[in-house]
Parts: C-alpha cells; sequence; structure tokens
C-alpha cells in the first residue's frame, strides 16, 4: 500500500502542536490519512488506521444529507486575531479554544468578547477547555465565560471525568458536551455521557471510522457534533462523510479546520462556503505536487512508517 509521510505548518499552535504530520495510504478504493497525535498510544492509533483503511479500502455508509453546517475553530490568539478569524470564516457558530495553560480566564473572555462580536447576537459561541479545569473552576470560568459571550451554546469537556461533567451540569446552566470522554474511553460504545453531557462529540479518526462512529452515536443517546482531529483534506472527508450520514445533525460541526493548516494536499480543498462543507461520497485524491510541496523529511517519514508497521502488527 502506498504511503506518503507529509508535514504542514500550521498558521498557530494548536493542541500544542505547530505542524500537522500524518501518512496518506492509497488503497483499492482511494486515498485514507492516518495521524494519530503523538500521545496516543500504538493500540488507540489502531483505532485511526481503522478509519484511514476504511476511506482507502471501502465505501462509507450512504449520507442522509448533501451538506453540513460547519464552525470555524478559534484557536488561543488574541482578542484581534479572533475577530479576524470569525469574520473571514463565514461561518454562524464558533469555537473558541480556552483553559489553555499560556491563556488566563481574562484572557479567555477577551478572545470570546471579540468572537461575539464579530459574529453579532445571533450567532452560536461554543469553548473547549480539553478537560483542563476541576469543578469548582469549571463552574466559575463558565459563568464567566457565558456573560462575556453573551450565552454559550455550549461548553465542550470542561474536566477529565464523565463524573466530573455530570457535576458541573448540574451547576451551570450551559449545555455540557463530551469529548475526550468519548474518543479517550477504553470503549466508546460503553461510555454513559447520556445524563453527565448534552452533546457528543465524534470524531471519525480516534473512534475508528465511520460505520464505529454512527455505533457510538447511537449507543451514546445524545445529539451529537462531528468535530476533525486537523486533518488535510483527506482525513475531513471521513469526519464529513460521518456527519452527512448521522440521522440527525442539530449543530454546527468542527470540521471547518483546513484553516488551521498553511497548505493541502489536494486541488479542491475542503474549505467552508458560507458555513457550509459539501458530504463527499469519497476521499479527495493528493495531487503529486501538492503532496511533493508538503513531503515530510527523510527522519519524520521514517518515525511514521515505523510506528505504522508496528501498529498494523497489533492487527
Ligand atoms: O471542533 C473544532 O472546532 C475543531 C477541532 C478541535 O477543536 C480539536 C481537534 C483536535 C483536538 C482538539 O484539540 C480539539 C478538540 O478537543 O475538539
Ligand atoms: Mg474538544
Amino acid at each position: 500500500m502506498q504511503a506518503h509521510v507529509y508535514a504542514i505548518p500550521m498558521r498557530n499552535r494548536f493542541r500544542g502542536i505547530t505542524e500537522r504530520q500524518g501518512v496518506l495510504l492509497r488503497g483499492e478504493s482511494g486515498w485514507g490519512e492516518f495521524c494519530a497525535f503523538e500521545d496516543y498510544t500504538d493500540t488507540e492509533s489502531a483505532l485511526w488506521l481503522d478509519c484511514a483503511l476504511e476511506s482507502a479500502e471501502q465505501d462509507w455508509p450512504e449520507p442522509v444529507r448533501d451538506r453540513v453546517p460547519v464552525n470555524c475553530t478559534v484557536p488561543v490568539v488574541s482578542p484581534e486575531r479572533a475577530h479576524e478569524i470569525v469574520a473571514a470564516s463565514g461561518c454562524r457558530t464558533a469555537k473558541v479554544k480556552v483553559a489553555d495553560p499560556g491563556s488566563p480566564l481574562a484572557g479567555d473572555c477577551a478572545r470570546v468578547e471579540a468572537v461575539r462580536d464579530a459574529l453579532g447576537p445571533s450567532g452560536a459561541i461554543r469553548v473547549d477547555a480539553n478537560a483542563a479545569w476541576s469543578v469548582d473552576e469549571a463552574v466559575r470560568a463558565i459563568s464567566a465565560l457565558d456573560k462575556a459571550a453573551g450565552g454559550l451554546e455550549y461548553v465542550e469537556q470542561p474536566c477529565p471525568s464523565v463524573p466530573e461533567l455530570a457535576q458541573v451540569r448540574r451547576r451551570v446552566d450551559v449545555r455540557v458536551a463530551a469529548d475526550e470522554s468519548i474518543r479517550r474511553a477504553e470503549d466508546p460504545l460503553r461510555v454513559a455521557v447520556a445524563g453527565a453531557a448534552d452533546v457528543a462529540v465524534l470524531k471519525v479518526a480516534p473512534l475508528g471510522g465511520v460505520r464505529r462512529a454512527l455505533r457510538v452515536a447511537e449507543a451514546c443517546g445524545l445529539p451529537c457534533v462531528v468535530s476533525s482531529a486537523v486533518e488535510s483534506s483527506v482525513g475531513l472527508a471521513a469526519g464529513l462523510a460521518l456527519a452527512g450520514a448521522l440521522p440527525e445533525l442539530d449543530f454546527a460541526c468542527g470540521l471547518g479546520t483546513l484553516s488551521l493548516l498553511t497548505a493541502d494536499v489536494v486541488d479542491q480543498p475542503l474549505r467552508p462556503v458560507d458555513g457550509w462543507l459539501p458530504v463527499p461520497r469519497r476521499a479527495p485524491a493528493p495531487s503529486a505536487d501538492l503532496l511533493a510541496a508538503v513531503t515530510a523529511n527523510p527522519a519524520t517519514s521514517q518515525r511514521w512508517l515505523t510506528r505504522l508497521d508496528r501498529i498494523r502488527a497489533l492487527a
């Protein structure tokens, strides 16, 4: 199976990285993307590989819609930069990263206020704390951010565990979304987030592909949002296939993340238009010259291919 390792600089530091790396795989029926973050274990990363192989070797389930609404994603940037990102996105929903070690609550509130100013009163604002707070910190921060936002749509993973999400949910008037509690669970099919969260965030790669993620959606019994893992357009297509096949889709999806990357590998990048993205029937094929422009250096390529071989050997 053809494997191309890419390394694409990011516009801003996001999730602790400034360069997105991964492997594009060419299979029987097309292309897939394996790009498990490097803090994922080989066992967890095997699910990301399953997702890439599903994309490269099978058809995805039939979609029930041909386009999905997407939110724009605001990293830990200045209020001015946050305003620019949202105003340029054309999206009506914005997700703001908060609770980063380098960003005190006052800075998060200023960023959220700038996002509200850019969206206007009718837009939706959600925040993502990536499990950074204790229950008491979460209650205090969510109250401040809800005020700064003029109302939050939801807060994503305020605390690490499901019981803590449930405690926060009882003490705030903002919806709670579960993300890491689902995608890093021992068995995502058994995570009892109902009662602890109002929304389930699904990432197609860590959940093992479109078919398995659809089963997780059904098992968790909550409204779902599909969110990316900051893939190239090849991997984003799988997220869009999941969002396209969900029976219900009540919220904008976090699939507008190509703007976080300084380059892509396909001629028609999956960039939102007026806050919408199409549901593709298969992953777009990388173009040779764009792939050449982002090919990783030999050491990085070797590291990813060795990782891939280790994970394949687990199967
Ligand atoms: O949901 C979005 O708007 C974009 C994707 C996104 O926020 C994330 C992608 C990958 C890892 C995380 O840092 C983060 C998340 O937790 O949802
Ligand atoms: Mg999240």
